[in-house]
C-alpha cells in the first residue's frame, strides 16, 4: 500500500520538526555534549529541505527554491554526521570526518553546477545524500561493544535509508535520461518513510545509547583500582561470587598473593617507589595468568586470584611460577633496581556449597604459613611445609 505522498510530507515534516525540538531541549540540558545540537540542526534543515523541494515542485519548477532546498537536504545528512562523530569520537571517526568533509565541499559545488541544468539537481543531491549516510554508517563499526546490537540496528537504518536514496537517485536518472514519464511517487514515499524511521530510531536509540554509555563507564571506572588497574576488592568479590556459584565449574583455587615486607620498601625508597612496586607486581601477575582467571587487589599490598576450573595443584605450578617471575623482575625507580618477592597462600573449593568465606579464609591461612616460614614461598592450605609443585602443566 502506497501513502500518498501530502501524507507522507505532513508525517516526515511533523517528525522532524517535534525531534528537532527533543534533540534541541536535551542539547540545552546538556550543552557539553555537541552531538544533541547537531542532530536538532540536522532535523531542522531537513524540514525547511523538505517544504524548499516540495513547493519547488508543486509550482511548477522553481529551480532557485528547488536548489535551495537539495542544499539543504544534503546539509541535513551532514548534521546527521557531525552529531554522530560526536557522539562516538573514535579514531574511525576522526578519519572519516576528513570524508565527509570533502564530500560536502564537493557536493555543494557539484549541486549547486547542476541546479543550472534542471533535474539533474535531485539525481545529484540523492547521490550526494546517500554517499554521506555511508560515510556515517561506518562511525559505529565497532568490534568489540557492550551495545553491538543496538549499533547493529543504527547501522542497518542507515545502510537501508542510503540504499534507497541510491535508487531514487538511479530512477531519476533515468527518466531524465529516457525522458519517459515513470512515476517515482512509490519511491518517494519510500524514502520518506526510511528517513522517518531513521529519524525516530536516531531519536529514540541514541539518548538511551549515551545513558547507557556513561552507566557503563563509571561501573568499570568504579570496578577498577586506580594504581594497578585490576579488580578493587568489591569488583572482584562480585565476580568471584558469581564464578563459585556457577554450577558449570567444577572447582576453583584461590591464591592470596601479599608483597613482603613492603613495609621496607616504603620506608627505604618512599611511597611513590612503592607504588612503582605494586603496579609493576599486578603487571606480572596480570601477565602470567590466563584472561577467564580473576584478579583483585584486596587492599594495601595484597591480592587474590580467583582461578575457575583449576585444581590446587594445577595452581601450585602457577603460583610459583608467578613467585618466581616477581622475584626475577626488574622494577627500576629514579635510576635504581628495586626488587622484591611475594608469599603466596592457595585454597581450593571444589563444592559449590562450600562457603566463600571458608575459601578465603583456608587461603589466608595459607599465606600466614607462607610468611611465617620465611616468605617468598607458596603454601597449600592444609599443609604443613611449602613443596615445589609435583608436575608440570
Ligand atoms: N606505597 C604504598 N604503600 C601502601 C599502599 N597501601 C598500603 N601500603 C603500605 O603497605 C605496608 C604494609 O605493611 P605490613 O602490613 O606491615 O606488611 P609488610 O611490610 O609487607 O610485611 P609482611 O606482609 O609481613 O611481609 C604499610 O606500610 C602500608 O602503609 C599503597 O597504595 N601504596
Amino acid at each position: 500500500m502506497s501513502l500518498s505522498v501530502p501524507i507522507g510530507i505532513v508525517m516526515a515534516l511533523a517528525v522532524n520538526v517535534l525531534v528537532c525540538i527533543y534533540f534541541a531541549a536535551i542539547a540545552k540540558a546538556q550543552p557539553t555534549h555537541r552531538a544533541y545540537a547537531w542532530w536538532a540542526v540536522s532535523c531542522g534543515l531537513f524540514s525547511a529541505g523538505l517544504v524548499a523541494t516540495v513547493t519547488a515542485a508543486s509550482s511548477g519548477g522553481l529551480q532557485f527554491l528547488n536548489a535551495t532546498g537539495c542544499l539543504l537536504l544534503l546539509l541535513s545528512t551532514y548534521g546527521l554526521f557531525c552529531g554522530l562523530y560526536h557522539f562516538e569520537l573514535t579514531r574511525t571517526s576522526a578519519r572519516l570526518y576528513q570524508k565527509a568533509q570533502s564530500l560536502v565541499y564537493l557536493a555543494l559545488v557539484a549541486i549547486t553546477a547542476a541546479s543550472l541544468f534542471g533535474p539533474v539537481v535531485n539525481v545529484v543531491t540523492s547521490f550526494a545524500m546517500a554517499s554521506m549516510l555511508l560515510i556515517t554508517e561506518g562511525c559505529f563499526y565497532h568490534r568489540k561493544s557492550p551495545f553491538q546490537s543496538a549499533y547493529a540496528a543504527l547501522r542497518a537504518v542507515l545502510v537501508v535509508h542510503a540504499f534507497i536514496l541510491f535508487l531514487q537517485g538511479t530512477v531519476l536518472l533515468v527518466k531524465m535520461l529516457a525522458g519517459n514519464d515513470i512515476d517515482i511517487a512509490t519511491l518517494f514515499d519510500l524514502t520518506l518513510l526510511t528517513h522517518l524511521l531513521l529519524t525516530l530510531v536516531t531519536a529514540l536509540v541514541l539518548p538511551i545509547l549515551h545513558m547507557l554509555r556513561k552507566q557503563h563507564q563509571w561501573q568499570k571506572l568504579a570496578s577498577r583500582d586506580d594504581l594497578t588497574t585490576v579488580n578493587t576488592r568489591g569488583a572482584f568479590l562480585q565476580k568471584a561470587y558469581a564464578s563459585v556459584a556457577d554450577n558449570n565449574i567444577a572447582q576453583h583455587s584461590l591464591l592470596m598473593v601479599d608483597i613482603d615486607l613492603f613495609k621496607n620498601i616504603n620506608d627505604t625508597y618512599g611511597h611513590s617507589c612503592g607504588d612503582e612496586v605494586l603496579r609493576q607486581v599486578a603487571r606480572t601477575l596480570k601477565a602470567g595468568i590466563r584472561n577467564t582467571d580473576i584478579i583483585g587487589r584486596m587492599g594495601g599490598e595484597e591480592f587474590a586470584i580467583l582461578m575457575p576450573g583449576l585444581p590446587m595443584d594445577k595452581a601450585h605450578i602457577i603460583a610459583d611460577r608467578l613467585r618466581g617471575a616477581v622475584a626475577e623482575a626488574d622494577i627500576m625507580f629514579n635510576g635504581e633496581r628495586v626488587t622484591t618477592t611475594v608469599s603466596i597462600g592457595i585454597a581450593e573449593s571444589t563444592d559449590v556449597l562450600d562457603s566463600w568465606d571458608s575459601l578465603f579464609e583456608d587461603a589466608d591461612k595459607a599465606l600466614y604459613s607462607a610468611k611465617r616460614r620465611g616468605r617468598n614461598l607458596v603454601f597449600l592450605f592444609g599443609d604443613r611445609f611449602s613443596s615445589p609443585p609435583v608436575s608440570s602443566l
